[in-house]
């Protein structure tokens, strides 16, 4: 099947867990809020759910926001003030979503998970069954790590593998990567002008692997393409398909489920 084809499918994907990096929602010169910005994402996915569509929001940017009500200008490197940041930050993102979501009529709730809670079947279950029950509630999950009990830095690397794991976890038709970069080129744009833009991946090789090797482009986000691609391969083994796209402007999010060509897709659908 080709890519066109491909991305007409998207269309009727109905269970959609969808991952905004924090540079996606900070104005880049200050590292503050950008309330516009998160507004429109707000209005986005309440239409997803109008349409009848389960959609989980997995929303980094805790430490950022919490660091930046303490007054510091970057996020700070000591792992303690990385976790009391977050907690700070945690409560207001979730602030904003609430009285946002609170406007188009739709109910969210907060789920923090650990690398501990997808990993152990008991607590697997257990977090399985919250996200089902919200979805059934017709409530928009909002998944961050838990960062305040991660005992190592980054327990997961990041909220990329988290949102695969939460896909795989409630069986997922579609994850959306929204990041600082228009999807996965051929090398990293930043180091290198000539990379070109992958449109479609339909076998995850380890070509792909190597072509993301480089770290994160910005001082705000964490993992960079490695953990992107890594979210891929979780994907692909629980037979979902994902995208990453550039959340610049949000209203990328009803593009893509139009069949839009942007982004990179990753066809692990296809084993389903
Ligand atoms: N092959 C590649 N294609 C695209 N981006 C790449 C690649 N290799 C490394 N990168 C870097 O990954 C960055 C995106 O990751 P990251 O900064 O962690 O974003 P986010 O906060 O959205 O998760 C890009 O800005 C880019 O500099
Ligand atoms: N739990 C952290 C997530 C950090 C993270 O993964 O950031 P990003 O690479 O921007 O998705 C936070 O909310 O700040």
């Amino acid at each position: 099947m080709g890519n066109e084809t491909a991305r007409q499918e998207l269309k009727r994907k109905q269970r959609i867990v969808i991952k905004i990096g924090s540079s996606s929602l900070m104005h880049p010169q200050t590292g503050h809020l950008d309330l516009i910005k998160i507004e429109v994402l707000v209005r986005e996915l309440s239409d997803l759910l109008n349409q009848g569509k389960e959609v989980i929001l997995v929303s980094s940017g805790a430490i950022m926001v919490g660091s930046r009500l303490l007054g510091f200008q970057s996020k700070p490197q000591d792992l303690a003030l990385k976790q009391a940041c977050a907690s700070i930050g945690q409560a207001k993102l979730m602030m904003i979503y609430q009285k946002l979501f609170n406007e188009y009529n739709q109910t969210a709730a907060q789920v923090l998970l650990t690398n501990y809670t997808t990993s152990h079947a008991r607590s697997r279950r257990n977090a399985r069954n919250t996200l089902n029950e919200l979805l059934k509630l017709n409530v928009i999950p909002i998944v961050n790590e838990n960062d305040t009990v991660a005992t190592e830095e980054i327990e997961f690397g990041d909220n990329d593998t988290l949102s695969a794991t939460v896909a795989a976890l409630v069986d997922a038709d579609l994850l959306i990567l929204l990041s600082d970069i228009d999807g996965l080129f051929t090398n990293d744009p930043n180091q290198d002008p000539d990379a070109t833009l992958i449109r479609v991946v339909e076998e995850l090789d380890r070509e792909y692997f190597e072509m993301a090797k480089g770290s994160s482009g910005s001082n705000v986000g964490t993992g960079g393409m490695a953990t992107k691609l890594e979210a891929a391969r979780i994907c692909f083994e629980n037979g979902c398909d994902m995208i990453i796209a550039n959340g610049r402007d949000f209203h990328i999010i009803h593009e893509l489920m139009d069949g839009q060509d942007k982004g990179t897709l990753f066809r692990g659908g296809q084993t389903r």
